[in-house]
């Protein structure tokens, strides 16, 4: 073929690099197709278009139709020129039919043609002017890179252009995005730049589809939450609102069609994965397809529109302590409590914590500690129920030397005197015996105390926060504990909510995962296990909760995934009674067989097949079922 411009050809006697020495992978017959199909349109190299063709659409009436396309692009084209500021990029996003919506660059004398070229209105269509990135990019649907004399157009030969596709969440291509600049470039790392940044502008597209649920998935777990993962959007029937190219990829393209259930797609029920969102939970889990493959995946209700798209979904996570890694105190009932009691304790009010073992009494107090005034100082914790009724005193209230048999050489402080200029904790205070009650008091009020055989008076000063799982008022009326000291110590009140009375179980859960991993990623939770553990009564509260989740997270070291057969068996059978209430009328034959199939799929494990079977139903039935229901 007689070809009178060749890009190979120009390529030879090119000061540009070869596509070898720009080390990236190029499809140099994409190019040569795009200069086919120039010529067939019959433009000449010689034509003068880019600088002098006239602005085919007003930059008023773009705004309106080019509006959400460049409401997603503009933060990321934001973003990515500030990364590449130095070396006088523009960048521009151009639509589906090639019209410059809009463009970055410095005004500047290196930018200055550029600016011209990528004009707001500006078209960029290979039928008006020939091989260009964005006109390319667009014919192609692919990344494209064009440099020099590969430009079809003479006016073009002094510029490096690169551009890259951008899909709408229905898979059509809605625009390209373009970074351009005047002479020849290295351009790998650009190209990377632009392809990641269209991802994310692709990502933000579905933040416009309002209320749906997103599914984050990957065969890399690595993957998750970056721009390069897979993306689909369900409405709340289940129903395929959007999936993003690499979805399609994953699944291969026939498969995603807009509309086709969640059920089509994955052997999970829709219910398991709006469990996941309706608890907020972004812990990754596996999600098998009907053709077998696992994913990794994650789910999260759509961002709000115009929040920015995490870049990164916070997995990290390593074996630490609560007082590492802080606690959770997502209920709105703790952490409005933890707020007042926060003022109070910073003006030396004593604070009583009220709360069932495992509550959290102890983490709170030191919450307060580490965050008031007296953070500096001490910390000093003392169980009165662990202690003997005959030691108390002594460690309470220190000892001379010669106190008694056996006491210390020198003497020793009391935990009271250890805790001067921090805080003490008074942990069981209701199991302190009578008659040391009476001590206590005179300390605080005095605020100074005499060592156990001693005759001096010690100066302390320490603020106090007292806990108890009993009701100390009603201990009063039975004459169990003083009243003067009661009101002593209940400066505020705080009723820590046992777990099962708690919103953000789910977090916790979540939370305590993460606690569980060293240096990876946090075990996932299996649907049906999360289900278990949320409707678990909790009698040992977050201690409890704590093991069962540390233990879990042993068993499914290999797989990676915590099963419903890594629960221990008190968790298990107390399933069936506590299973969240379904939301169909009760006693209808329709809310008989939901949970009967509800009691199956859990039964065995979220595996369908198997639950289908053991209900003597076929899948495609089953599947039909669980459609209709929530
Ligand atoms: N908000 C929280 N977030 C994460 N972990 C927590 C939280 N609260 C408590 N825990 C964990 O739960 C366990 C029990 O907490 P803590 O000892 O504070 O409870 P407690 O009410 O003082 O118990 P007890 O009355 O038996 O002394 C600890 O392992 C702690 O790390």
């Amino acid at each position: 073929m007689n070809k009178p411009d060749d890009p190979s050809a120009a390529r030879g006697i090119s000061v540009y690099p070869t596509f070898e020495e720009r080390g990236r992978a190029f499809d140099a017959q994409l190019i040569e197709r795009s200069w086919a199909r120039s010529l067939r349109y019959g433009i000449s190299p010689a034509d003068r278009v880019l600088f002098e063709a006239p602005q085919l659409v007003r930059p008023r009436e773009l705004r309106e139709y080019g509006g959400p396309l460049l409401e997603a692009a503009r933060p990321e084209m934001e973003q990515l020129h500030a990364s590449l500021a130095p070396r006088d990029w523009v960048l521009a996003c151009i639509d589906m039919d090639g019209v410059v919506l809009n463009a970055i660059g410095k005004c500047n004398s290196a930018n200055r043609e550029l600016n011209q070229v990528f004009r707001q209105g500006a078209q960029f269509l290979e039928t008006l002017v020939g091989t260009t990135a964005p006109s390319c990019a667009l014919a192609e649907k692919e990344s494209v890179v064009i440099s020099g004399p590969e430009h079809y157009l003479e006016e073009a030969r002094a510029f490096t252009c690169m551009a890259t596709p951008i899909f709408a969440v229905d898979g059509g291509i809605v625009g390209v995005l373009d970074a351009s600049r005047k002479g020849p470039v290295s351009s790998a790392y650009t190209l990377e730049s632009l392809v990641i940044a269209a991802r994310a502008i692709e990502r933000r597209l579905f933040t416009q589809l309002g209320d749906v649920l997103l599914v984050h998935l990957h065969c890399r777990l690595d993957i998750l939450g970056t721009p390069m993962e897979g993306l689909l959007a369900f409405d709340a029937g289940g129903k395929l609102r959007g999936a993003n190219r690499i979805a399609r990829q994953l699944f291969g393209e026939p498969e995603l069609k807009i509309g086709i259930d969640f059920a089509d797609l994955f052997d999970m029920p829709f219910a398991h994965a709006v469990c996941y969102r309706r608890y907020d939970l972004s812990v990754p889990f596996r999600l098998q397809t009907h053709s077998g493959s696992q994913l990794h995946a994650c789910v999260t209700a759509s961002p709000t529109k115009g929040a920015s798209t995490p870049s990164r979904i916070a997995f990290e996570g390593r074996r630490a302590d609560v007082a590492e890694r802080g606690p959770c105190l997502e209920d709105p009932a703790v952490s409005e409590a933890l707020e007042r009691a926060r003022k109070a304790f910073a003006r030396n009010i004593p604070v009583l914590l009220n709360g069932e073992t495992g509550t959290g009494k102890e983490v709170f107090a030191r919450l307060l500690h580490d965050e008031g005034p007296r953070a500096a100082g001490p910390f000093v914790a003392i169980n009165c129920s662990s202690i003997p009724a005959s030691l108390i005193e002594s460690e309470l209230f220190g000892h001379v030397e010669g106190a008694f048999t056996g006491s210390r050489k020198g003497g020793a402080a009391g935990k009271i005197e250890q805790a001067h200029r921090g805080t003490l904790f008074l942990d069981e205070i209701g199991d302190m015996p009578m008659e040391l009650q009476g001590r206590l008091l005179r300390v605080l009020q005095e605020r100074s105390l005499c060592r156990l055989g001693g005759t001096s008076l010690i100066e302390v000063d320490f603020a106090l926060v007292c806990a108890t799982h009993r009701d100390l008022l009603q201990l009063t009326g039975e004459q169990g504990f003083r009243e003067d000291l009661y009101y002593r110590i209940n400066g505020f009140r705080v009723a820590l909510p046992a777990l099962r009375e708690r919103s953000d179980l789910a977090r916790l859960i979540q939370h305590l995962l993460r606690g569980e991993t060293s240096g990876q990623h946090p075990p996932a939770l299996d649907g049906v296990a999360l289900k278990a553990l949320l409707a678990y009564h909790w009698p040992g509260n977050i201690r409890q909760l704590h093991q069962v989740l540390r233990l879990a997270a042993a068993f499914a070291e290999d797989e990676g995934i915590i099963r419903l057969d890594h629960l221990p068996a008190e968790v298990l059978q107390a399933r069936p009674l506590s299973v969240p209430p379904l939301e169909v009328p009760e006693g209808t034959l329709q809310a008989s067989e939901q949970r009967a199939i509800r009691a199956a799929i859990d039964a065995c494990q979220g595996n369908l097949s198997a639950a289908a079977r053991s209900l003597g139903i076929g899948r495609a039935t089953l599947y039909r079922k669980l459609k209709t229901m929530d």
